[in-house]
């Protein structure tokens, strides 16, 4: 691929196997989570997550989708228990979305996709930074959340009320005072996988902890998602949708529930 990934015919994910040869690894997400044939694990920990909202730093069009990034050099806003040892620091959060409502989760369970995912990315403190984490097995946890269509979702408000700063590719805005806490369903019960990053590099770094509740979020709040672009300033606009990877073979892997 001679150009950059992205999720258009001549660069998305069918394309991505040329420069990043893991993308037809034996540990590669997403995954269609199948709950029968996840193994309930008693040994599984509570998630634990502590989140300071005063850590939010800023939000940025990154021209595949856009995330809101954190302060990670302390551990003030952290993963712990789970399914992971050790502490994990909150990196950023970011979403997956469709053009239309019948897409645009990366995960899927029982083969049922959702409009959008969140996903909240923590690294491992063992190593010392999300740089030097990401390209190891167990550098990285990312908490995935999905979004099902239903009341407009008031927690989301503050985020999508900041996209009009950053329609375009390589805009950032501040974005302060977010408690990512917030954005997480009343049950933390979870299934965990062991996989990889679902965008290039596809490092297989990542223990997965996919949420089982949804939250909502409204028809009109996912307009909002699709307004932004993929593109930047002075470009042919391409609107930002369906900006997520196809499920990936499980190889073999054993999906864990944290919940009978
Ligand atoms: N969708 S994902 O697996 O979280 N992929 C990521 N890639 C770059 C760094 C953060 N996360
Ligand atoms: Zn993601």
């Amino acid at each position: 691929m001679s150009h950059a990934w992205g999720y258009g015919p001549t660069n998305g994910p069918d394309k991505w196997g040329e420069d990043c040869p893991i993308a037809n690894g034996p540990r590669q997400s997403p995954i269609n989570i199948v709950p029968n044939e996840a193994k309930f694990d008693p040994t599984l920990k509570p998630l634990k997550l502590r989140y300071d909202a005063s850590n939010a730093k800023g939000i940025l069009n990154n021209g595949h989708s856009f995330q809101v990034d954190y302060e990670d050099d302390t551990d003030s806003s952290t993963l712990t228990g789970g399914p992971v040892s050790g502490t994990h620091r909150l990196k950023q959060f970011h979403f997956h979305w469709g053009a239309s409502d019948d897409r645009g989760s990366e995960h899927t369970v029982n083969g049922v996709t959702f409009p959008c995912e969140l996903h909240l990315v923590h690294w491992n403190t063992r190593y010392p930074s999300f740089g030097e984490a990401a390209s190891k097995p167990d550098g990285l946890a990312v908490v995935g959340v999905f979004l099902k269509i239903g009341a407009a979702n008031p927690r989301l408000q503050k985020v999508l009320d900041a996209l009009d700063a950053i329609k375009t590719k390589g805009k950032q805005t501040t974005f302060s005072n977010f408690d990512s806490k917030t954005l997480l369903p009343g049950s933390l019960d979870y299934w965990t996988y062991d996989g990889s990053l679902t965008t290039p590099p596809l490092y297989e770094s990542v223990t997965w902890i996919v949420l089982k509740e949804p939250i909502s979020v409204s028809p009109a709040q996912m307009a909002k998602f699709r307004g932004l672009l993929f593109t930047g300033d002075g470009e042919a606009a391409c609107c930002m949708v369906d900006n997520y990877r196809p499920c990936q073979a499980l190889k073999g892997r054993q999906v864990r529930a944290s919940f009978r």
